[in-house]
């Protein structure tokens, strides 16, 4: 069960679900919240950091003084200030946890000034936010926006709706911290700036309560990943791993398809074929010594488990060879690059393409073959409604990659960094969802194990590797994601 991105203005039914369902309290679900804030924070901050957290009135100031205390008792300087006037009603676990504050940490009042500090949280506004920001409620958020300190916004930057872009002034985090599902304007690369990093907490609301939201975005997190991989046993054997060909490369770019193949093979794949260019072959049989190569225009597809085309094939003359495939496979496609490059010329190669063909554009890929949209919105509604009209999967690359579903879903991927933005690391992507094809994954499953897994991938070589990461450092790490994940 994924899960699922409700609306901000739908948070507190479900809340209220989970509530009823565990047995917990709300105050209890709010310690819960800070208590996974806290456990985030510490190991990334050095006890020496002076912490200024501003709270609002509702629950997410609620949240803020809950996290003072922790904090507070862990060590750290925290001093609060209070973004509300004395005469405000808190809500009712907000004033509780106000009253919990240690005397130890310092409370200012909303005139008063506030101490220089190295961290700022902002607990002011969270999802309760509606409508258009007070006049003192840009006041605060615009001194906050002032301070040099780094800058962490608990939920949700304060001033920023949960579905849309700012519309007046907004916080401008460094690291967004959003409790059980990540809201649907974090997502937006229009709002990189405003949400910084994102970081999305577990704080144990129960699965189950997602199920009556009616919403079609979902969020693949860890959970999901290990009951799509398929068991492989004792008397497995290459068969069973799969056949894939890859058809890609061309004069100056067979690197491109040679970082395919090698990442179909790291991902599982147990036989590879390149189709590529007869005067290319040496540099493919020497650059990936475990594929074998054909260089035939209309290669044999007998046998063949899953098919990957386009990384650095070009489109000249390959019309006429991508229609051949198209009419003569169905098993399992995954069209990448040239290959997407040929059908926004050729529009009417969309019609032919195989129920469940995976298409994996970059952005850039995905307005030549739609025309150009607008905002990320309007390009993830076209990219829904082009899914389902033909029946295949789009998986939109970018931070948050976003797979369509034929049925109209639409699941973020929450691994991977920005450090994954360099040469070769789509043909990487392209390998894996070939190879899981191949390796008998529905192409629902496929798509979904791809995409996590070069993510994580992406995270544990940039660990080392930094803005020094390179696609075959991705390549190398495939096989750590298996083991971090327990899978075998
Ligand atoms: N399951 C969870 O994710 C949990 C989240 N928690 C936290 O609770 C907040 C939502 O709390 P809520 O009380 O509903 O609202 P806020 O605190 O975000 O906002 C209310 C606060 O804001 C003021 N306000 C509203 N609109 C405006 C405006 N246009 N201008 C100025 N001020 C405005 C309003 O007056 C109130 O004072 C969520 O984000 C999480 O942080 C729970 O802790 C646990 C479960
Ligand atoms: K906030």
């Amino acid at each position: 069960m994924m899960i699922k991105i409700v609306k901000g203005d739908q948070i507190k039914a479900l809340d209220r679900l989970h509530l009823s369902l565990s047995g917990q309290s709300s105050i209890e679900l709010m310690e819960r919240a800070a208590q996974s804030f806290c456990d985030w924070f510490i190991p990334n901050h050095a006890q020496t950091e002076v912490v200024s957290i501003w709270c609002g009135a509702g629950n997410n100031g609620g949240d803020g003084f809950a996290i003072a205390r922790i904090l507070s008792r862990k060590g750290f300087t925290v001093e609060v200030k209070c973004c509300f006037e004395n005469s405000t009603k808190l809500s009712d676990d907000a004033q509780r946890n106000f009253e919990r504050l240690p005397e130890i940490i310092r409370v200012r009042p909303l005139d008063d000034h506030v101490n220089k500090s190295t961290v700022l949280i902002d607990a002011f506004l969270g999802v309760g936010f509606r409508g258009a920001l007070k006049e003192s409620a840009v006041e605060i958020i615009e001194k906050m926006n002032r301070h040099s300190a780094k800058k962490i916004s608990v939920d949700i930057p304060s001033g920023l709706p949960s579905e849309e872009l700012p519309s007046g002034a907004v916080f401008l985090a460094d690291v967004t911290v959003s409790f059980a599902q990540p809201k649907l304007s974090l997502l937006l690369p229009e709002n990189e700036a405003v949400v910084g990093e994102l970081v999305v907490l577990d704080i144990g609301v129960f699965l189950e309560v997602y199920e009556g939201f009616d919403t079609d975005f979902y969020y693949i997190t860890r959970k999901d990943i290990p009951e799509k991989h398929h068991r492989f046993g004792r008397f497995s054997h290459k068969g069973d791993f799969g056949k894939v060909m890859l058809m890609g490369g061309s004069l100056g770019k067979m690197g491109a398809i040679l970082l395919t193949g090698k990442s179909a093979l790291r991902t599982g794949s147990g036989l590879l074929q390149l189709n590529i260019d007869k005067d290319q072959n040496l540099i493919a049989q020497v650059g990936l010594t475990e594929a074998m190569t054909t260089v035939d225009e209309k290669p044999d597809l007998s046998g063949i488990d899953a098919l990957g085309i386009g990384p650095g094939w070009g489109t000249e003359n390959r019309l006429e060879k991508l229609e051949y495939v198209l009419e003569n496979f169905s098993r399992g496609i995954v069209l990448d690059a040239d290959a997407l490059n040929l059908i926004s010329k050729n529009e009417k190669l969309l019609l032919k393409l195989p129920a469940n063909t995976i298409l994996t554009p970059h952005l850039k890929e995905f307005d030549r073959l739609v025309g150009s949209s607008e905002n990320q919105l309007e390009r993830w509604q076209k990219a829904k409604e082009l899914a389902m009209e033909l029946r295949i999967i789009i998986v939109l690359k970018g931070a948050n990659t976003l797979i369509n579903l034929p049925d109209g879903r639409q699941l973020f991927n929450s691994t991977g960094n920005h450090y994954m933005a360099t040469a070769g690391s789509g043909d990487v992507l392209t390998g894996m969802i070939t190879s899981f094809l191949g390796q008998g994954y529905s192409p629902e499953n496929a798509a979904i194990c791809g995409v996590y897994h070069h993510g994580l991938a992406g995270e544990i070589a940039s660990k080392s590797k930094r803005r020094g990461l390179i696609a075959g450092d991705l390549i190398q790490t495939i096989p750590d994601t298996y083991i971090e994940l327990g899978i075998k």
